[in-house]
């Protein structure tokens, strides 16, 4: 009777102190793109949903993409069967207890009002289901959050400006807005008027930028966006003055190396910049943009990068405690604090 506990125990214990389970804050999430293919399958079958795919095998074997559009077309696909209230609170609360267990103490969460929206979920209903989670999740899962709306890029200014109106009466649970979606074509500047409203409404900013684009949209993003963070900023290192100014400005950049393999932005794990921009004096941190799609949460992506670029315990410690230092914690300093003391206090070796 006691064996398997004992060895239970283990088995968690081991896991708990595994490297890339280090506390951590996840700073580039897509709560859509959590969804995992049998959470679908449930969600389907209790909102009436069709899926175009036999099983959750066949879903996952179309998780091959060409680029960021191929992925994209999955991803909002896959969204018809979020519905209710309770769907969108059952989603991020999955997330947020994988994210846990893997060290994850605070989580800056994203969410597509417009994906939403555009197919007649209210705004309010998926403020309300995701907010219903994330208010729960220090007691539930240990972790503290934040919810930042994205505008849609290759949508109107004019839609980005509606649902900015549209957010009003939710401010309160709202921390900030980013910008996502296709971006070759769609250059920060075209939401420059809604993101000076933003600001006006005390909302934080991030953008994705030099994802697939140009360095010139990060600079843009910085200039025309006045963003604090820039999502993803994977191609920085071609414009090395861009690369001193982020640099000299502690601009943090939030990198998703398993989702830059997948969506083809770089070609394998050994290619990525990561480590050549740590070298470079960048403030870069590590996550996990679309896990359910992209194969890994925030740890996996830790422990990939480690594996791949040979990454000491000390490299570790600093990309975590980079993640608090990029965090929206400045309401709360002693909590950064305090998870910046647990991240030191971490046993590597
Ligand atoms: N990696 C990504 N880039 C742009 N938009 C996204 N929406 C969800 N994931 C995204
Ligand atoms: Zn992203």
């Amino acid at each position: 009777m006691n064996r398997p506990h004992v060895h239970d125990a283990r088995v968690n214990d081991a896991r708990a102190h595994l490297p890339e389970h280090l506390p951590k804050a996840e700073l580039h999430l897509h709560i859509e793109g959590t969804l995992e293919p049998e959470l679908a399958f449930a969600l389907a079958a209790r909102n009436g949903v069709d899926l175009p795919y036999a099983d959750t095998d066949a879903l996952r074997r179309a998780y091959r993409f060409e680029d960021l559009q191929s992925f994209l077309d999955l991803y909002y696909a896959l969204m018809a069967v979020l519905r209710t209230e309770d769907d969108f609170a059952e989603l991020a609360d999955a997330y947020l207890a994988r994210a846990a267990a893997q060290g994850v103490r605070h989580a800056e969460v994203f969410f597509d009002p417009q994906a939403h929206t555009s197919r007649g979920v209210p705004f309010g209903t998926v403020v309300e289901g995701l907010a219903r989670a994330l208010e729960g999740a220090e007691e539930r899962h240990g972790v503290t959050t934040r919810l930042i709306m994205c505008f849609l890029r290759d949508e109107s200014a004019e839609s980005a400006m509606a649902t900015l109106e549209e957010a009003r009466p939710y401010l309160s649970r709202i921390t900030g807005v980013g910008l996502d979606s296709a971006e070759v074509g769609h250059p920060p500047a075209k939401f420059r008027e809604v993101y000076e409203a933003a600001a006006a409404l005390g909302l934080r900013r991030v953008a994705h930028a030099g994802e697939e684009g140009p360095p010139s949209y990060i600079r843009e993003a910085l200039d025309l966006l006045g963003v604090e963070r820039v999502d993803h900023g994977l191609r920085a290192l071609e414009d090395p003055e861009l690369v001193e100014r982020l640099v000299r400005e502690g601009v943090p950049l939030t990198l998703c190396p398993l989702s830059n393999v997948r969506l083809r932005a770089v070609d394998a794990l050994a290619d990525h910049p990561l480590k050549a921009m740590m070298d470079a004096g960048l403030l870069v941190t590590v996550n996990s943009d679309d896990p359910a799609y992209f194969g890994g949460y925030a740890g996996d992506n830790l422990g990939a990068v480690r594996d791949a670029l040979a990454l000491t315990g000390e490299d570790l410690r600093r990309l975590a405690r980079n993640s608090f230092r990029a965090a929206f914690l400045d309401d709360d300093e002693e909590r950064r604090a305090r998870y910046l003391a647990e991240v030191d206090a971490y046993p590597l070796d």
